[in-house]
């Protein structure tokens, strides 16, 4: 048992214990890639092994963890300077970045072998890329140089469906792909909209964020606009007949709802981050909204279409 209370204090713990190493993998925000990548792989439709199946899904858990470890690593900096952030490993001193480091590369390394191995090489391909994608293009390239930072290197989280589809069926088809532009163009008014209620933390850490560059106004009809596209995004797998009306009544009322909430953050003119209640609503109702677009894809595709 520990001796001393304040060796077990929350700030000063050390050395690093497991719940460090788990919380440097983002482990909420994991819930939902792992989710989108389970429905990605049931809406496939095609016999696989239950053994295979879990293990793709654990190794996309274990490459998105990496990846959210290598991303800590390299901006512990950024970490420190944030509210949000500051409680994190490595910048509350829990964790030297070494270990860090390892953890991601050796946890990066092992999910995309064991997926070429067990799975297949096309899923191993993709998740290396996802992975990739996070830690060079997101957080090393665009998250310190440009407000479109979270547009382009946002590809990163839109993959877990293709990659679930390419572990079951060794191929990428037109619903996958219809699924990684819908979370491709959910990401910026999912962002944003928290973004704007914690701006002041972007603004003091000098990360470039839409907010902090363009100012509240501009983020906030870019949260609309943005939108357009993904409600097109929700609607297209029913449209082109991929998937049957059940997903389609709902993809259609579960997207009215998101784009009145986001016409209600374009509309707002409030100042005072704590009164931001448009933005509070869309944010957690884009978690929601995704999980229950791929959840009612799962069921349409497996009890209906
Ligand atoms: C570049 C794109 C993205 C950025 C910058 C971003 C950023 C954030 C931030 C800062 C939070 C706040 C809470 C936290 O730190 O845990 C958050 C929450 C969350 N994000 Fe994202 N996100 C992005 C894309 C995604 C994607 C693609 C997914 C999954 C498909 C996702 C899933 C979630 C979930 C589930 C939460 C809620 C976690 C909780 O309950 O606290 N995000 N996101
Ligand atoms: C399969 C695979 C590799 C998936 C991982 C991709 C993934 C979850 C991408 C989402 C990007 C994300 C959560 C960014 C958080 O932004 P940030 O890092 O700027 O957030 P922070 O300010 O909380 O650190």
């Amino acid at each position: 048992m520990a001796s001393h209370p304040i060796a077990r204090s929350p700030v000063d713990r050390l050395p690093a214990d497991w719940r460090d190493f788990l919380a440097l993998t983002k482990p909420r925000v994991m819930t939902l890639v792992v989710f989108t990548a389970l429905c990605g792989l049931l809406a496939a439709r095609v016999p696989i092994h239950p053994v295979i199946a879990f293990t793709a899904i654990l190794c996309v858990a274990l490459g998105a963890g990496a990846a959210g470890a290598l991303n800590q690593w390299y901006e512990a900096d950024l970490d420190a300077a944030m509210r949000r952030t500051a409680r994190r490993p490595l910048p509350a001193g829990r964790m030297d970045r070494q270990a860090a480091l390892h953890f991601g590369v050796g946890l990066a390394a092992f999910s995309v072998l064991l997926m070429g191995l067990a799975v297949n090489v096309l899923a191993a391909a993709i998740l290396a890329v996802s992975i990739l994608f996070y830690v060079m293009i997101y957080t090393v390239w665009l998250k310190r140089r440009t407000p479109q930072n979270i547009v382009i290197g946002g590809a990163a989280g839109a993959f877990p469906p293709l990659i679930g589809w390419a572990a079951a069926t060794g191929r990428v088809e037109a619903l996958p792909v219809l699924l990684f532009a819908l979370i491709f163009l959910w990401t910026p008014p999912h962002f944003w909209a928290l973004s704007l209620f914690v701006r002041s933390d972007y603004a003091n850490a000098g990360v470039p964020m839409m907010p902090v560059v363009a100012g509240t106004r501009a983020t906030r009809i870019q949260v609309f606009l943005y939108s357009l596209p993904m409600a097109a995004a929700a609607v297209a797998p029913w449209a082109l007949g991929l998937t049957g009306v059940l997903y389609g009544v709902t993809a259609v009322a579960l997207t009215a709802a998101f784009l009145a909430l986001a016409a209600q953050v374009s509309l707002s003119r409030e100042t005072d981050p704590a009164l931001m209640r448009p933005e509070r609503r869309l944010f957690g109702y884009s978690v929601f909204y995704l999980f229950a677009m791929f959840a009612v894809l799962v069921v349409d595709r497996m009890v209906i279409a």
